[in-house]
């Protein structure tokens, strides 16, 4: 490890937000699984006989499991099932343990690392069932999450359909006020996520374009600007959104793609997504069905249209939806390279990275406690595929980019600034150019 390099945040800080998340809201969480999985028993009796009793047995006895190696700060174990990625969390697992000088343990090692593999225990549980490879323990929080913010969604829907409406009129419009105005309904789409609730109802209330006047003076740094004229300069060309909630966040998202594709700043849309359930309300491939068999059954025209449309783009390759490990891997980004080059060198085929949300966030910085004025550049440590951007709330108390004094200012305003979703940055790094 470099020595010049911050820590990376740990619970073993505790004042830090990872202490509480280790010790409170991570358990809650895998208690809240094991309720659930309860009281679907009938459900998956009907539909799959007493086998799918069986294995909903099991991963509600392994999440406890868990849950009491983690609130009595045990030491992280091997992964056991059958999934092509064991090795490398294993392998990681022993770098770790060398690196540390002992096995890591929960109150004690990286946060990053300890909460993905949190995660991703929860999938050897589900794993290693018999009928059940398939269940999402987080399913009916995100569908639910996705229903609960039908009212916004229309308000977002009908918006977009009269914008591109009167883009393929020719009516002239000003793109770039609608540019900065659609990447803002996405960043704050982010606010919307079920891991900092502890999985409570968090779905989108308010207006989400009035949202976007009332809320400007809580983006703390903001490189519209520099998006905007990159973008611009650029187009027509291919943009990765990197994705992060199901729900209202994957609303906006998909909104954001219809406008800079009907726009023509983007020839091609690659969607990334997660390859099972994650930070429980990422969304992963059948999050992304649900939420378009949901629009399908939608009494508005303006959405049905729009669903049509994007099956469409994604039938022709406009747009593509994409999944990978790496994403739910528990390396940081300047990792990429070395642990999944393919990836790395499938982003640097496009024109813009768009990393949605605070886990992105923090895997991009490397989780490590950097003052909040550090240069952006620097704590990508050397992370760039391709020019970059972040749309993220603040939910970690790590954050870099900040204008000098600019941290401590908000500080006096709201101490929870770091931690409570309400905060954000949009941040860009052009890297090298091309
Ligand atoms: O969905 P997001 O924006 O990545 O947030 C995920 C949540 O998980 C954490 O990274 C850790 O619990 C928080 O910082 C945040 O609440
Ligand atoms: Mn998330």
């Amino acid at each position: 490890m470099d020595e010049n390099l911050p820590p990376p945040l740990s619970a073993r800080f505790k004042e830090s937000f990872a202490y509480p998340t280790i010790k409170e809201r991570l358990p809650s969480i895998l208690a809240k699984i094991a309720d659930t999985t309860f009281r679907n028993k009938v459900q998956i009796k009907e539909k799959y006989g007493e086998d799918g009793c069986e294995d909903l047995k099991s991963i509600a006895g392994c999440v406890s499991k868990l849950r009491n190696e983690i609130m009595t700060g045990k030491k992280l174990i091997p992964i056991q099932d059958k999934r092509s990625d064991v090795k490398t969390w294993n392998d990681y697992l022993d770098e770790m343990t060398v690196n540390e000088g002992s096995t890591p343990q929960w109150f004690v090692s990286p946060w990053l690392y300890v909460e993905c593999y949190m995660y991703r225990r929860v999938q050897e549980a589900v794993e290693n069932c018999s009928v059940l490879r398939q269940y999402d323990v987080f399913m009916e929080q995100k569908r639910q999450s996705l229903i609960d913010s039908d009212q916004p969604t229309l308000i977002l829907m009908n918006y977009l359909f009269t914008v591109t409406n009167d883009i393929q009129s020719g009516k002239s419009l000003d793109i770039q006020k609608l540019f900065k105005q659609l990447i803002q309904v996405s960043l704050w789409g982010n606010k919307c996520d079920l891991s900092i609730s502890g999985g409570a109802d968090n779905a989108q209330k308010s207006c989400p374009l009035d949202q976007v006047n009332t809320l400007c003076d809580f983006i703390l740094r903001d490189d519209l600007d520099k998006i905007w004229q990159y973008v611009r300069d650029k187009a027509p060309c291919r943009v990765d959104i990197v994705l992060d909630n199901a729900g209202f966040e994957l609303v906006t998202d998909l909104c954001l793609a219809e406008f800079l594709t009907s726009s023509k700043l983007a020839s091609q849309i690659y969607f990334h997504a997660k390859s099972f359930p994650w930070f429980v309300s990422d969304v992963t491939q059948s999050d992304f069905d649900f939420t378009f068999q949901h629009f399908m059954q939608s009494n508005s025209l303006a959405t049905s249209q729009f669903v049509t449309q994007w099956k469409n783009r994604l039938d022709s390759g406009t747009w593509k939806f994409v999944v990978n490990d790496f994403w739910t891997s528990p390396f940081p980004y300047c990792e990429m390279r070395k642990h999944s080059p393919d990836l790395y060198s499938e982003l640097s085929n496009s024109s813009l990275l768009i990393f949605k949300g605070d886990l992105n966030y923090r895997k991009l910085v490397g989780d490590r406690s950097w003052p909040p004025s550090t240069d952006f550049d620097t704590s990508l440590q050397g992370f760039s595929p391709a020019p970059l951007c972040t749309l993220r709330t603040l939910k970690a108390d790590v954050v870099t980019g900040l204008c000098e004094g600019k941290a401590e200012t908000i500080e006096k305003q709201d101490k929870n600034w770091m931690i409570n979703g309400q905060w954000a940055v949009i941040e860009f790094a052009e890297g090298m150019k091309k």
